[in-house]
């Protein structure tokens, strides 16, 4: 069938010819005056990047082929490099101007700052799942979810959920009975019991409500992690019209559906509590977790800010205010997330559902690591090993009762192990920024210009040997309170500092040491592999790209079940 149609013929081929060449005279004009105009704008940003140091790059790729290569190849290159050149080093990564911060005097401007708050452009990734969470939100938006989130991991609610830490120490414990004289990767438990845990204290519900396990959900988390790492360095995948049609795409559907399966069941649960008038968690605790019976009184003004909560002493944010609402008004984070909704204006439920996938994934994924490094560093470390253990059994002598809030401000030297397990191994490895103002350096005469990524790199500040003589030695001797007074405030940096610190670094803390000081009870750890061997990646977060393997040895005593 043949249809004609009136008036002019705009397909005839001399009229095609004419509208091509149209176009070709037009293009290219506009390509030049595009080019012109993006030349001009950033003509600023280049003249600063010019008197910045660093590497040189090629011809408009830049350094794009340093991040060739596995996680951990990648990780050791660039931690090579950085010794080429001083404390500010510039990296051209295509048209993408990076400038990597390690002096801690501009790290505390950076840090400090109110104005510089706005996360990098490579934390859109994480949009997907994490949609516009505390992490990587900013603006009126950040500043009002954190100042509601903030106060629910105030240490007030943090003891309330004393006796779940012990309880779920506990079960660890019996998890890893099966593993005692063989190597395995202790990562697999120390991820599924910090899901566990989040579940049944900040979610405040029963890990016994979740058909999936919390083992399923960390699963799902690593490889998501696993995704954004191959975007953040291979970056011909970083725009989405050309990573929508690659395999990581169709995983990373099905990874996110996991994740928000989990966190929307938790919402449902929680919201049922609700309406029926339940507040707080409805986990059970075994009544040999309890610690009611064995709590001493502690003072209220007891000191447990700085370095005991992760950050160097002096330094104080809006974890460390003065319980100004008093101890019955606060409340746990999903609790008050769901009363906020009620009342309408604060928090919607797409914002609350942001926030749990925010918190589940910062809060597990972090102290995983954390605890892991820990455990390898015991194993490698036998002679600190053999301090910590006996610190712990003087505390708690041949008893199996759990771990108090008093029992853990105790646990002085476990306490200085871990701040040099998170100073070696922070898991969070940097931090970036997005500048929208120049900014002059303290350390010598640069600015940095609006519009650069700022890289600060945590790992590289703490094993800084101006800092920390013999920087690559574990030495938890460098966390005596006559080392770090000393020492400048932003050069021990695990949980970030200033107004975007970790929200969680005192929950953190008390956890970990409550878990890890219940291993230590339980069990001696042995190492084979040396840290010299060590395989480590950055996918985000730090980890040993060959697992985390360790031994265990039950010690004398078995805990009663
Ligand atoms: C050893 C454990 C942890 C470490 C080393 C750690 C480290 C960090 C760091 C370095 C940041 C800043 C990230 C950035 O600016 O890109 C951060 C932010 C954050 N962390 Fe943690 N974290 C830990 C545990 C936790 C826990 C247990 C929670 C929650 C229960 C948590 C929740 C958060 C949140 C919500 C943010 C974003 C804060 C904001 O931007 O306002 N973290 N953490």
């Amino acid at each position: 069938m043949s249809t004609t149609t009136a008036g002019p013929d705009l397909v005839s081929p001399g009229g095609a010819n004419l509208a091509t060449s149209v176009f070709y005279f037009l293009l290219v004009p506009a390509a030049i005056l595009f080019y012109a105009y993006w030349k001009i704008s950033r003509k600023h940003l280049n003249e600063l990047a010019d008197k910045i140091p660093g590497p040189d790059g090629l011809p408009i790729i830049g350094l794009a082929l340093e991040f060739i290569g596995s996680s951990s190849e990648i990780f050791k290159k660039v931690y090579a490099r950085s010794f080429e050149f001083g404390s500010t080093v510039k990296f051209w990564v295509g048209p993408k101007l990076l400038i990597f911060l390690v002096d801690p005097r501009d790290v505390e401007i950076i840090l400090s700052s109110h104005v510089h708050i706005d996360k990098a452009s490579e934390y859109r990734f994480f949009k997907p799942w994490l949609g516009d969470g505390l992490l990587i939100s900013t603006g009126q938006k950040w500043r009002a979810h954190r100042k509601l989130i903030a106060p629910t991991f105030h240490l007030n609610v943090l003891k309330s959920f004393i006796d779940l830490f012990n309880a779920n120490s506990r079960e660890v414990v019996q998890k890893l009975k099966k593993e005692a004289g063989k190597e395995f990767d202790c990562h697999d438990y120390m991820s599924e019991a910090t899901v566990e845990i989040l579940l049944e204290t900040a979610m405040g519900v029963s890990k016994k409500t979740q058909d999936q396990s919390g083992y399923d959900y960390a699963l799902a988390v690593m490889k998501m992690c696993d995704i954004l790492h191959i975007r953040h360095t291979k970056i011909w995948l970083r725009p989405d019209i050309i990573f929508n049609f690659t395999k990581h795409a169709t995983n990373q559907k099905g990874l996110i559906n996991t994740i928000h399966s989990l966190t929307r069941k938790v919402i449902k649960k929680k919201r049922a509590d609700f309406e029926k008038g339940i507040r707080g968690s409805t986990a059970e605790v075994p009544e040999d977790a309890k610690t009611q019976k064995y709590e001493k009184n502690v003072a209220s003004k007891t000191v447990v800010e700085g370095l005991s909560y992760g950050q160097s002493v002096g330094l104080k944010d809006d974890l460390d205010v003065e319980d100004d609402v008093g101890e019955k008004k606060r409340m746990a984070f999903l609790d008050l997330l769901i009363e906020a909704s009620q009342n309408g204006v604060v928090i919607n439920d797409e914002e609350i559902k942001e926030q749990v996938d925010t918190i589940m994934f910062e809060g597990h994924d972090t102290t995983a690591a954390g605890s892991s490094f820990f455990l390898s560093m015991m194993g490698i470390h036998q002679e600190i090993q053999d301090r910590v253990i006996q610190e712990i059994d003087e505390i708690f002598g041949d008893s199996d009762r759990p771990a108090t809030f008093a029992d853990t401000l105790e646990m002085k030297y476990l306490e200085r192990c871990l701040m040099e397990t998170l100073r070696m191994y922070p898991p969070v490895p940097i931090i970036a920024r997005q500048l929208k103002q120049d900014v002059k350096l303290a350390s010598g005469d640069y600015t940095l210009p609006a519009g650069a990524t700022i890289i600060i790199g945590t790992f590289k500040i703490h094993r800084d040997p101006n800092t920390y003589p013999n920087p690559d030695k574990f030495d938890p001797d460098n966390f005596l309170p006559e080392r770090s007074a000393n020492r400048h405030y932003y050069s021990f940096i695990p949980f970030s500092a200033g107004p975007r610190s970790c929200v969680g670094r005192k929950y953190a803390m008390l956890k970990l040491k409550i878990l890890l000081s219940t291993i230590l009870r339980n069990y001696r750890v042995q190492s084979d592999i040396q840290e010299k061997d060590f395989q480590l990646q950055a996918d985000i977060i730090l980890k040993r790209a060959e697992g985390f393997k360790i031994k265990l040895e039950p010690r004398k005593r078995e805990l009663r079940a």
